[in-house]
C-alpha cells in the first residue's frame, strides 16, 4: 500500500508541464488532473491538487493513466485491485447487515461497478487554521476507502455536530459509507460527512477509492426496507446523475447531492 502513496507523491513532484497534460475541468473525463475542486470555476478554491482516474475493470482504464512516473501504473494498479477486493467484502457485510434477501442482482452490480480513484495532494500550508484542503462533503459512492500518509481527515460527529480527526495509524485504511448506501438502506446508514484539513510542515497525500454501481445503473432504496411506517426517503439516481450534479454545482457553497435525493414529505 505504501508503494501506492510513494508513486502518488512522485507523480505530484513531476514538473507542472508534465502534469498539466492531464488537466481538465470536465468531470466526465475518465482521467484528469486539477487543483481545488473545479479550478478557476468554483468561487472558493481549496488547498489541493488531485489526479482522478477510473480503475475498474483495470484493463479498460490503465492505458489512460499517467505514463510518468514509469512505475505509476504497476504500483497504483496493484493497490486498486487490493482495495477493490476489500470493498466487496465490506459491501457484502453491509448488505447482509440490512438482512436483504434475493439481492444477487445488486451483488453483481456492485462487483461490476465503477471504482474511481481520487489521488489527493495537500502541500504544506502556512496558515492551516484558516484554509481547508477540501470542504465538508459526503461522497456519492456506496463505499469509500481512504489511505493517507499524514493525519488530516476529519469526520462530522452527527451526535453533537463537532469534527473528529481520524487517527493516523500507519498501514490502516479508513472505510466509510457514501450517499448511495444511505439511499439503499433508506437512511439506516448515514453517509459520512468529512473534510480534509491541512498542516504547516508536511505534504499530505490521500488516496480515495470510491465504489459505486455502473455509470448508468440506478441505486434505489431496497424495497424490503419500505413499508407504511417506513416510507421511501430517497429518489433513485446513478453515478452519471452525480457527475451532472457536480458539473453544475459548487459543493463549497453547501450544495449536497444527498439533499437533492431526499424526498420531501411536507
Ligand atoms: O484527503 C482526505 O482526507 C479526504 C479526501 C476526500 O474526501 C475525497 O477525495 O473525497
Ligand atoms: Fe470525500
Amino acid at each position: 500500500m505504501d508503494e501506492a502513496l510513494l508513486v502518488a507523491s512522485k507523480f505530484f513532484e513531476l514538473p507542472t508541464m508534465e502534469k498539466v497534460k492531464l488537466r481538465s475541468n470536465d468531470v466526465h473525463k475518465p482521467v484528469r488532473y486539477g487543483t481545488s475542486l473545479k479550478d478557476g470555476i468554483d468561487k472558493v478554491q481549496f488547498w489541493r491538487v488531485f489526479l482522478k482516474h477510473c480503475a475498474h475493470p483495470l484493463k479498460e482504464w490503465i492505458h489512460l493513466w499517467p505514463e510518468n512516473p514509469s512505475d505509476y501504473r504497476e504500483k497504483m494498479g496493484r493497490y486498486c485491485e487490493e482495495v477493490k477486493k476489500l470493498s466487496l467484502e465490506v459491501m457484502m457485510a453491509l448488505i447482509e447487515s440490512l438482512e436483504l434477501d434475493a439481492c444477487t442482482d445488486l451483488t453483481k452490480k456492485v462487483e461490476d461497478g465503477m471504482q474511481v480513484m481520487a489521488v489527493n495532494c495537500y502541500p504544506p500550508c502556512p496558515e492551516p487554521e484558516i484554509a481547508l484542503g477540501l470542504p465538508q462533503h459526503s461522497d456519492y459512492s456506496c463505499l469509500t476507502i481512504l489511505y493517507q500518509n499524514y493525519p488530516g481527515l476529519e469526520i462530522m460527529d452527527l451526535e453533537d455536530g463537532t469534527w473528529k480527526m481520524v487517527p493516523h495509524i500507519p498501514g490502516a485504511l479508513q472505510v466509510h459509507v457514501g450517499d448511495h448506501f444511505e439511499v439503499l438502506s433508506n437512511g439506516l446508514y448515514k453517509s459520512v460527512v468529512h473534510r480534509a484539513t491541512l498542516n504547516k510542515d508536511n505534504t499530505r497525500i490521500s488516496i480515495t477509492s470510491l465504489f459505486s454501481l455502473g455509470l448508468d445503473d440506478t441505486m434505489e432504496t431496497a424495497e424490503q426496507l419500505v413499508d407504511d411506517q417506513h416510507p421511501k426517503k430517497y429518489k433513485e439516481s446513478s453515478f452519471r446523475d452525480f457527475l451532472n450534479f457536480l458539473a453544475s454545482n459548487d459543493i463549497a457553497e453547501g450544495k449536497n447531492f444527498i439533499d437533492m435525493l431526499k424526498i420531501n414529505f411536507n
